[in-house]
């Protein structure tokens, strides 16, 4: 039985995907994490008059070009409260910080650097440069100007932007929507008591969660028995549910009741491949119906949800425009590994910051693919690629990072 190599599934995933083109505009406090969708233009002038950096008084550099000049203060500017008088020789206002600059005055002297005279007037106690603490109009973006472009990730910098931009809502591309269906005889959603012989759906909601972190929105297709006529009616009602993605979990193997591939083809499925040269995951199957990519995933638990990492959440980001994430890493084995087979290695491991700031992988002893617990439990996964030799501790290998070691 040939396997396909993990690279070349995963490219072949990644090169019919086409990103969701439809847009949507959204509040800011709705738009993290989104992608914009198109360049953005400033509605205004940033900052839109020259503006006091400190506390302190605004004067005209040729009246303090000497240390302990003594000035008349006329008047104050205040945040959303300027001034609207005018600076003459010899004279200073008090001013704030963000205040309007008022006219005449050039330079701010910050209030440590003066001294208060009797009768409104002050002295300096210091020479700043001309232009010293002035925000100058249009210094951080003109009215006009594209500041923000198309296909950018709106982060905490970039929705600030589109704020001080005057952005109230933003266009943005929509998520892809990816249907989630269970499958199998045995299984009660999480809360149930199980009878004999059965057992909890966990895979959904590790599956899920893999999706939403890369931008999807979920549509939660429950659980179907191991039946031909539920698993093609769950599909029909995935299809006409507008989604990119059918991630099907389960019956994906050889056995008798693995019936999710050839129901799937029954419905005018395209197979574009199945099984690959990994462990665990070996039974994912890929294929297309009628434009949308159907995934199915393997029925483990721990196997689902490394499929879905590896294959589900770059998919995942490619069709909600988001860039590529990598969680490759080096660490450190804290112990030995034997040589590997032909399949690809997903161990999953403990990760550690040694002493030396290096990462330690220190590899669970099981791998079960049904151990829920022991992959909860995982920082990592070690990376065995195929025929690898045998591993000693000390070994720097590569770790797929499942989160921050601690
Ligand atoms: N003769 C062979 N048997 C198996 C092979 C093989 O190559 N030859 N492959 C094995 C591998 S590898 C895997 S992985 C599993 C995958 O099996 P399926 O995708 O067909 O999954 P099921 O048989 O439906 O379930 C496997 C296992 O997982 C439990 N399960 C299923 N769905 C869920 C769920 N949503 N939440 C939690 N647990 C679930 C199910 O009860 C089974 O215990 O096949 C091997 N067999
Ligand atoms: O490859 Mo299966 O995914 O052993 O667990």
């Amino acid at each position: 039985m040939s396997l396909l190599p993990v690279e070349e599934a995963l490219a072949r995933v990644l090169a019919k995907a086409r990103p969701r083109e439809e847009t949507e505009r959204l509040a800011l406090h709705d738009c993290l994490g989104r992608v914009l969708a198109e360049d953005l233009a400033a509605r205004l002038t940033h900052p839109a008059f020259d503006n006091s950096a400190m506390d302190g008084y605004a004067v005209r550099h040729e009246d303090i070009a000497e240390i302990g000049a003594e000035l008349a203060v006329i008047g104050q500017s205040a945040a959303g409260r300027g001034f609207r008088g005018e600076v003459k020789r010899g004279e200073a206002v008090r001013i704030f910080t963000g205040a309007p600059l008022p006219t005449g005055a050039d330079t701010v002297i910050v209030q440590e650097d003066i001294e208060i005279l009797e009768g409104a007037r002050v002295r300096t106690l210091f020479a700043p440069a001309k232009g010293r603490h002035i925000r100058l109009s249009g210094q951080d973006f003109e009215a006009g100007e594209l500041a923000l472009f198309g296909g950018s990730v709106l982060d905490a910098g970039r929705l600030t932007l589109a704020a001080s931009m005057n952005h109230d809502c933003l266009p943005v591309f929509g998520r892809p929507r990816i249907a989630i269906l269970a499958t199998g005889d045995e299984l009660l959603p999480p809360g149930s008591s199980p009878g004999p012989d059965q057992i909890i759906a966990s895979n959904t909601f590790g599956v899920a969660a893999i999706a939403r972190e890369n931008g999807a929105e979920i549509l939660d297709l429950g659980i179907v028995a191991d039946d031909r006529a539920a698993i093609a009616a769950a599909v029909a009602e995935a299809q006409s549910a507008d989604i990119d993605v059918l991630v099907t979990l389960g019956g994906a193997s050889v056995g008798d009741h693995d019936l999710v591939q050839s129901t799937l083809l029954g419905c005018g499925m395209t197979l574009d491949f199945w099984r690959i040269a990994m462990r665990p995951g070996k039974p994912l199957m890929v294929g297309e119906l009628a434009g949308i990519t159907v995934l199915g995933l393997p029925g483990n638990p721990v196997s689902s949800l490394v499929c879905a990492l590896l294959f589900l959440e770059p998919l995942t980001r490619k069709l909600a425009h988001l860039p590529p994430r990598s969680r490759l890493t080096t660490a450190r084995l804290a112990a030995d590994l034997p040589a590997n087979d032909r399949r690809q290695d997903y161990i999953r491991a403990r990760l550690t910051v040694g002493p030396d700031g290096s990462l330690l992988a220190e590899p669970f002893s099981r791998q079960d693919s049904s151990m829920t617990k022991i992959f909860a439990q995982s920082d990592g996964l070690i990376v065995r690629p195929p025929q690898a030799p045998a591993a000693a501790t000390g070994d720097l290998c590569p770790v797929l990072k499942l989160r921050e070691p601690v």
